[in-house]
């Protein structure tokens, strides 16, 4: 399709789909499965998972009352303008202002630069009637920072721009397809008014005398928002992985290459050790995601109840997590899929593999909803605090209670004698928990040599990037043996999720092997010893592995993968595909007589000269 038609019928997918939520009806979590299904980015993302929950965060009970109904039943579609042109990670360098006019009781919302033209929010471009606008509030001259504002954009009966906005698609993104589907947007404001009561004023407020007054819950409630959709993208990595993971597992028990001798069956590819190595740590990854996704989801609602009561002791620790976890899932299921293609050999570059438009729809994940070094870098920062205040009696909770033993993890030694040790839970947990803890240690006796903090930040920006990062790890690996010593229906299925666990754990340890070995947390024979037993499990994994797929019950269609395929029929199906391109549909191709004849026939003259 091209641009136009692939927004158009994303358009009417969208509209299909909310048809069908209505007159069914679907349940909430019903309606996110059709989502899935639809298998396409589109409006419907950006007004159900941001612009709503932005309203119903930051709006008042009023507010609440007069948007929600007209959000609920799609008589308005919004979005979420936060991003600008020259700002997206700094949110408190955005340069949209919001000015209070008390003489009309209205902001005047200006964009004063070219830089501070919104620029990417999803649904701006062409769909949105309303949109929450992030902009910097100014009363009496007084610059109050950021804060969100309802704004309405297009006429609700032509659709065109109210006067003083501009507005745009911000044009073609990466892949044929895959996010083009969107029509992220640019948006300008020329002095364009807004009524007093349409500055979201759950938190602070400004009163009809343009009086500001201050949030007396803390600020960054206003991120609340994005902390509810990085909690929702850690679930996701785990479906994009194992929709990856079960094409390359597939297509790797069909394809057969060496191994016979005198001409007999050759070796299928799954059963080599190198391509083990490469996919099975991925297939565990789908499942650590899954597992660390649903205990996120519960943390959320905790952390949410928990605002309700406006108890704010658990909301540094909720940001940390759904932060570092969307950045390491993100960034791992990205480079998970581009390896599902390379394990797939040359037809994994075929389009019709399902791996480049998988890629490219997925990548941007690790951008949006906060680019993954600028999270891990708040979960750094969260980690530094934790071990400034260790010893001053305020014992460290959560994901971080760890931290609490840290006299004994500081000097303990790994117990490993044996590759089966590799499989106890206590002594795999343990040896994350003292690389993380002395990474994380060794970052802030580094920082403390400079007189000044934040340029000692600075200075150790990639050490902390990776202390954060082996924390995440650390918070995956114990979820996932917390799940294995719940309740699960079957001994088979709990002894594969085991194997995955410590493969899972096991990858990681070889992966970076450079932090467990400088951290001592373990020493070169221990790390050998985990590497038989990696291969061990590999071994245990391998009968299974193509059941392990087929349990994620992904149908053909929604693959959408010739490789994948479940009945494994790979090459007369590629061929297949391959006669339906439009250059097969003659036999000669258009350019022919214009190109390819005078060539050749140039040629002829000269050899007959
Ligand atoms: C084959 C075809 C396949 C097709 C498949 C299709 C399937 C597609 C899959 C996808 C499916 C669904 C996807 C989901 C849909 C959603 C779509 C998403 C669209 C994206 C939307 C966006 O991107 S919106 C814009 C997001 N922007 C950002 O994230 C900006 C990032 N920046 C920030 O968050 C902040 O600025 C910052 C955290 C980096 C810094 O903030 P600030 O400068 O204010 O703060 P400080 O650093 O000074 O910190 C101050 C203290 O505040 C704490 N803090 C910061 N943030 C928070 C928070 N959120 N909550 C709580 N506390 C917070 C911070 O820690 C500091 O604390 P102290 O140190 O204690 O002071
Ligand atoms: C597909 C897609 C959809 C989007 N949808 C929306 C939307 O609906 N609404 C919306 O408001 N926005 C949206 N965005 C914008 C998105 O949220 C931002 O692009 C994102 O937050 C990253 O910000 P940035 O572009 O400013 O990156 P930058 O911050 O400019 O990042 C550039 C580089 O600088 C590095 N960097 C930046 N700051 C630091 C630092 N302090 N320390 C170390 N390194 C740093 C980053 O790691 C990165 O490598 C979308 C983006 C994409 C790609």
């Amino acid at each position: 399709m091209t641009r136009k038609e692939l927004f158009k019928n994303t358009l009417r997918k969208s509209v299909h789909a909310w048809k069908l939520i209505n007159e069914l009806p679907l349940s909430d979590d019903e309606s996110l499965m059709l989502r899935h299904f639809m298998d396409q980015p589109g409006f419907l993302d950006l007004h159900w998972r941001m612009f709503v929950p932005a309203i119903k965060g930051q709006g008042t009970e009023e507010q609440k009352q007069k948007w929600l109904p007209l959000a609920n039943k799609m008589q308005i579609i919004g979005c979420y303008a936060q991003t600008e042109l020259g700002h997206g990670s700094n949110v408190q360098g955005l340069e949209t202002t919001a000015t209070f006019d008390p003489q009309t009781d209205q902001f005047i919302l200006h964009s004063p630069t070219q830089t501070s033209s919104k620029w990417w929010p999803g649904g701006l471009g062409k769909v949105s009637t309303h949109a929450v606008i992030y902009a910097r509030l100014i009363t009496d001259g007084k610059d109050h920072g950021v804060h969100g504002f309802i704004v309405q954009l297009r006429n609700m009966d032509d659709h065109s721009p109210l006067p003083g906005i501009t507005i745009g698609d911000i044009g073609v993104k990466f892949g044929n397809g895959a996010y083009n589907s969107m029509d992220n947007g640019f948006l300008m404001f020329d002095k364009f008014c807004i009524p007093r009561d349409q500055m979201l004023m759950r938190l602070s407020k400004v009163t009809r005398e343009g009086k500001y007054v201050p949030s007396d819950v803390p600020r960054q409630l206003m991120y609340g928002t994005m902390v509810s959709v990085r909690q929702t993208i850690v679930s996701n990595a785990s479906i994009a992985m194992a929709r990856a993971v079960c094409i390359a597992t597939r297509y790797s028990a069909v394809r057969r290459q060496f191994g016979s001798q005198n001409g007999g069956i050759e070796t299928q590819v799954i059963d080599y050790k190198t391509q083990q190595n490469r996919l099975f740590p991925l297939l565990a990854s789908a499942y650590a995601f899954r597992f660390v996704g649903e205990w996120l989801k519960w943390l959320y609602t905790d952390v949410t109840q928990r605002l309700e009561a406006s108890d704010f002791a658990t909301l540094p620790e909720a940001h940390a997590c759904t932060a570092g976890l969307k950045s390491m899932t993100t960034s791992a299921t990205s480079d998970g899929i581009e390896e599902c293609r390379k394990l797939c050999g040359g037809h994994g570059y075929l389009w019709c593999s399902g791996l480049p438009e998988l890629f490219a729809v997925y990548v941007p994940a690790c951008t949006y909803e906060g680019d993954n070094v600028v999270l891990q870098l708040q979960v750094a920062r969260f980690l530094m605090k934790t071990v400034s205040q260790l010893g001053s009696g305020k014992a460290p909770a959560g994901t971080t209670a760890y931290m609490g033993r840290a006299k004994h993890l500081l000097q303990c030694r790994s117990s490993i004698r044996k590759a089966e040790d590799w499989l106890n839970p206590a002594m795999v947990l343990e040896t994350f928990e003292a690389r993380a803890l002395r990474m994380a240690v060794s970052c802030a006796n580094n920082l403390s040599k400079f007189e000044n903090q934040e340029q000692g930040f600075s200075e150790l920006l990639a050490d902390l990037v990776e202390a954060a990062i082996a924390h995440c790890q650390l918070i995956v690996v114990s979820k996932f043996i917390v799940k294995l010593e719940g309740e699960i229906k079957g001994k088979g299925v709990k002894n594969q999720l085991k194997n995955l666990c410590y493969i899972y754990a096991l990858h990681l340890i070889h992966k970076h092997l450079g932090d467990f070995l400088s951290t001592n947390s373990i020493t070169s024979e221990q790390a050998s010893l985990a590497n038989h037993q990696l291969r061990s499990l590999y071994t245990q994994v391998r009968p299974n592995a193509v059941a392990l797929v087929d349990a994620f019950d992904y149908t053909d269609h929604y693959l959408g993968s010739v490789l994948g395929r479940y009945d494994g029929n790979v090459y007369p199906k590629l061929f297949e595909e391959a006669l339906k391109d439009p250059l097969n549909d003659t036999v000669v191709p258009d350019g022919y007589h214009e190109y390819i004849r005078p060539l050749i026939k140039q040629h002829l003259r000269s050899a007959r000269l």
